[in-house]
């Protein structure tokens, strides 16, 4: 389990984090949710020690983060942050085999057990066939893949993302996030898409300008009257025919105040009107 309490954070005279507390229960997949700017980013990092916060303590498996090393830490966390331009001329599969380096004597190499989970982490994003391109000649979403590989090569108790579908197309963002669902792993997951986060999600926490909006199950959290305000649109909440329920968005148009336009159409209008599946 990963605990945070009483997380506050400021850059400077800035304060970004307010008195925030999470917790992502074993196996869970726990989504964090929330506008641009509100603190997500800062909170994940604060959950893997990536920065530590002015105040607040975050545990992992009741131990403290501050008091793991850096590599018993990498034991049991393994983050995939947002890609970024790379130039180093790593191959795909030395960059997976990184993820190794928790579990490698100091200045030992990676054998052939490395070198095998590094090959399956590949297969399992769908990026086999990559292995042997430098990561920097990737694309954004087949480098996004080859990160997400080499944090499922370390083999860890908790997965970190910091929205893991960034760069991807449908078919992958869909994929990646059903791959770490079936993982037996406790997840943490910032994800800007309500509707991925509705249907991959068990919890989701809504991060409001530093603070907890709200906890609870996507049911209970992806609601028009707390989407709208804090979001600044408007919303309307169906069910897919899977019962999953999803958003649709629209601008919230004139004088600012959120509309009551989702007030029109219920779920069940809406489901009505989705066309029977053939065959
Ligand atoms: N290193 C930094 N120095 C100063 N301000 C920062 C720094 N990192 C983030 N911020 C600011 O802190 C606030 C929260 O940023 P954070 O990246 O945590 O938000 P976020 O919810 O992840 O945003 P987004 O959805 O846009 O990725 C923002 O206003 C951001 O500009």
């Amino acid at each position: 389990m990963i605990v945070a309490d009483g997380v506050s954070h400021a850059y400077g005279d800035t304060a970004v984090l307010a008195d925030v507390a999470l917790r992502a229960a074993d196996g869970e997949v726990l989504g964090l949710v929330g506008p641009n700017g509100s603190g997500k980013t800062t909170l994940l990092r604060a959950l893997h020690r990536a920065l530590v916060p002015d105040a607040g303590a975050v545990a992992v498996d009741g131990d403290d983060v501050d008091a793991l090393s850096a590599r018993s830490l990498a034991r049991r966390v393994a983050v995939v942050v947002q890609s970024t331009d790379v130039e180093s001329q790593l191959t795909a599969m030395d960059e997976v085999l990184l993820g190794r380096s928790p579990f490698l004597a100091p200045f030992r190499r990676a054998g052939t057990a490395d070198e095998e989970i590094a090959a399956r982490s590949l297969e399992r994003v769908g990026a086999a066939h990559l292995a042997g391109r430098e990561v920097a000649t990737l694309s954004g979403g087949e480098r996004q893949r080859v990160l997400v590989a080499r944090a499922l090569a370390q083999e860890p108790r908790y997965l970190l993302l910091d929205e893991p579908t960034n760069h991807l197309d449908v078919h992958y963002q869909h994929e990646v996030l059903h791959l770490v669902r079936d993982l037996d792993v406790t997840v943490v997951v910032v994800l800007h898409d309500l509707n991925l986060a509705a249907r991959y999600c068990d919890r989701l926490v809504m991060i409001e300008r530093g603070r907890v909006r709200a906890v609870g199950t996507p049911q209970d959290v992806l609601v028009p009257d707390l989407v709208e305000p804090v979001y600044g649109v408007r919303a309307q909440r169906v069910t897919a025919q899977d019962g999953c329920p999803q958003m649709l968005f629209a601008h919230r148009s004139g004088d600012g105040a959120p509309s009551a336009h989702h007030a029109d159409v219920t779920d069940a209008d809406v489901t009505d009107k989705v066309p029977a599946r053939s065959g």
